[in-house]
């Protein structure tokens, strides 16, 4: 029997089995998220199209952004055939003018913003000497820049409301590293960073405005196609649809800082006081020094 292979899942499953029943008794209280105005990036596919979809089932006014104006409209039409009420726009959330833009274009069709999903997300996957200057300029402006320039567009009116959401969807690589993902995993560590930041400066103001960030692991979504090829009980762990319910939940609660699973805030809690060949040996042991050998990722695909 293979400890990684037949007793984590089941560790993993059992953890959260005895969360659920811990946390019973105590269910926490949930925000009716109808009529919010949500601004979501890279909402043309993945976790964004999907969190587009449930929020307009919700009551949610969506207002999707991507940097692929074909995927975008596709859901946006899926989203009025079903009823919901949404509004679609092409944007590099990289480029700040086109962020302050497209923020004023939006407020103007869907009224003042109450809730943001910092989004959009883009990775390399290369070792670092082999990754272009450009690309890693443009992995920090995707994947944690441009949480700035959203944030900025958008904070004053819920700051003046006294009301709203800014989420941030960075990973649990912000947290936990690997090997050809140097970028990647200092950018979603500035993405974290800056929501814990600002929810710190947001409390300090007495403001009502949440802050929430999500630190997920793998998710079946075609972006880290190919990560921890062999393993595919490693790889497969969340289906998108999950995800997007968990991060939904986490909103509705005013959580702030969300690992999935769960588990990984006691990893977290190991990786600060194990040794470090200790450390080494363990991420060796669960083949992380090997995920990325055979990623193919999203652009790669045919
Ligand atoms: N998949 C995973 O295993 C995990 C993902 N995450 C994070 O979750 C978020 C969503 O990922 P996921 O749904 O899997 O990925 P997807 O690739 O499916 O979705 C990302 C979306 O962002 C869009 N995008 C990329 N660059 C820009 C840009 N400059 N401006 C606007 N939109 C842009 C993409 O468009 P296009 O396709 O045209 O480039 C795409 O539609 C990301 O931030 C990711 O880092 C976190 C943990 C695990
Ligand atoms: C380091 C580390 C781990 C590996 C985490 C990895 C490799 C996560 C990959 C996540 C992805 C691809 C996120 C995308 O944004 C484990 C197994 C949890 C054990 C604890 C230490």
């Amino acid at each position: 029997m293979d400890f990684s292979e037949d007793i984590l899942p089941i560790f993993i499953s059992l953890f959260q089995i005895l969360q659920s029943v811990i946390c019973w008794p105590f269910p926490k209280a949930k925000k009716d998220l109808n009529g919010e105005v949500v601004v979501i990036t890279g909402a043309g596919s993945g976790i964004g199209a999907l969190l587009a979809a449930k929020l307009a089932k919700m009551g949610c006014v969506v207002v999707a952004w991507d940097i692929n104006e074909e995927v975008l409209q596709s859901v946006i039409q899926q989203i009025k055939n079903a009823g919901g009420k949404a509004f679609g726009f092409k944007c590099d959330v990289s480029d700040r003018e086109q962020v302050y833009f497209t923020a004023k274009e939006s407020a103007k069709v869907a009224g003042d913003v109450t809730m943001l999903i910092n989004n959009a997300g883009i990775v390399g996957g290369k070792n670092l000497l082999e990754t272009d200057d450009e690309m890693v300029k443009k992995t920090f402006e995707v994947n944690a820049i441009s949480h700035f320039w959203t944030t900025k567009a958008f904070l004053p009116k819920m700051m003046e409301k006294n009301h709203g959401h800014i989420v941030s969807i960075a990973s649990s690589l912000g947290y936990f590293a690997a090997p050809k993902l140097t970028d990647y995993c200092s950018s979603k560590a500035a993405a974290a960073h800056f929501a814990d930041a600002l929810s710190v400066e947001l409390y300090k103001a007495k403001s009502s405005v949440n802050v929430t960030w999500v630190c997920p692991y793998t998710i079946s979504t075609g972006m880290f196609k190919g990560v921890f090829a062999g393993r595919p009980w490693m790889c497969n762990v969340f289906k998108p649809e999950f995800v997007a319910d968990q991060i939904i939940q986490a909103i509705q609660e005013n959580r702030n800082k969300v690992f999935l699973p769960k588990l990984l805030d006691i990893l977290s809690l190991l990786k600060e006081v194990l040794p470090r060949e200790a450390m080494m040996t363990f991420l060796s042991w669960f083949g992380v020094l090997d995920a990325m050998n055979d990623f193919i990722g999203r652009k790669k695909q045919a």
